[in-house]
């Protein structure tokens, strides 16, 4: 496992404005910096996939390049996935892209369920698939939605990244996903609270992305 904020670096600059509920309320900021930390973890997960090389001629000789064996494919969570695909995308310029709407349903005094409200994915087989989502909380979002790519077809490796983790959403998908995976986080978290938010956490990242849905 990967964790960003295991070392110090520029990163925590955008973790203190994602959090500080003064900054906050500058929405296009809070987008800015979810895709900041986006384009950082993407940077890690690049690390793990494969390259081949080839030459570059330049206009005084000969250069080795490296470029990626294949484009990952990049699945965002919706909604609160998107600031943080910006990121992504703007590392992976060339990378397929597959969308998949997992709402949490939020009762008071009942276990969080989930709902798969939309999907638009492309075809695994082989592929190196990225799954990216702001917030594992419970965790619960992500295994459904990993679950669901499963129908895919077989692919070739699977990252997953988020911001923000709880220590119970990393156990839970320790615990529950059936697949070989990496897991690139920007920072754990102290754990979730009675609504399962992630404490401290930054509060809800979607509304804060995009404003309160009903
Ligand atoms: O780990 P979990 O407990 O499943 O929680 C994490 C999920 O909660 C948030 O989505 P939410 O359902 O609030 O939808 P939104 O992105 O549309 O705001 C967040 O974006 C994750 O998808
Ligand atoms: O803390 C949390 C938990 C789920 N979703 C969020 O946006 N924040």
């Amino acid at each position: 496992m990967f964790v960003l904020t295991d070392q110090r670096s520029i990163a925590d600059r955008f973790f203190g404005n994602l959090r500080n509920p003064l900054i906050q309320k500058n929405r296009p900021l809070f987008r800015a910096n979810l895709s900041k930390v986006g384009a950082l973890l993407a940077f890690e997960v690049s690390k793990k996939l494969h390259y081949m090389d080839y030459e570059i001629e330049t206009t005084l000789g000969t250069a080795k390049g490296y470029k990626l064996s294949k484009p990952p494919v990049i699945i965002t969570i919706l909604r609160a996935g998107l600031p943080m695909l910006d990121g992504f995308m703007n590392m992976f310029d060339d990378a397929d892209m597959g969308f998949i709407g997992e709402q949490r349903v939020e009762k008071d005094s009942e276990e969080i369920t989930i709902k798969r409200e939309y999907a638009a994915l492309p075809d695994l087989t082989n592929r190196d698939v990225i799954v990216i989502d702001p917030m594992l909380a419970t965790g619960k979002s992500m295994v459904e939605a990993v679950e669901h790519l499963s129908n895919f077809g077989s692919w070739q490796s699977l990252h997953i990244s988020s911001v923000i983790a709880a220590p119970e959403g990393v156990k839970y998908l320790n615990a529950n996903l059936p697949f070989a995976y990496s897991l690139y986080l920007g920072t754990i978290d102290d754990g979730l609270n009675d609504d399962s938010y992630i404490v401290p956490g930054l509060g809800d990242a979607g509304d804060l992305s995009f404003g309160p849905k009903t």
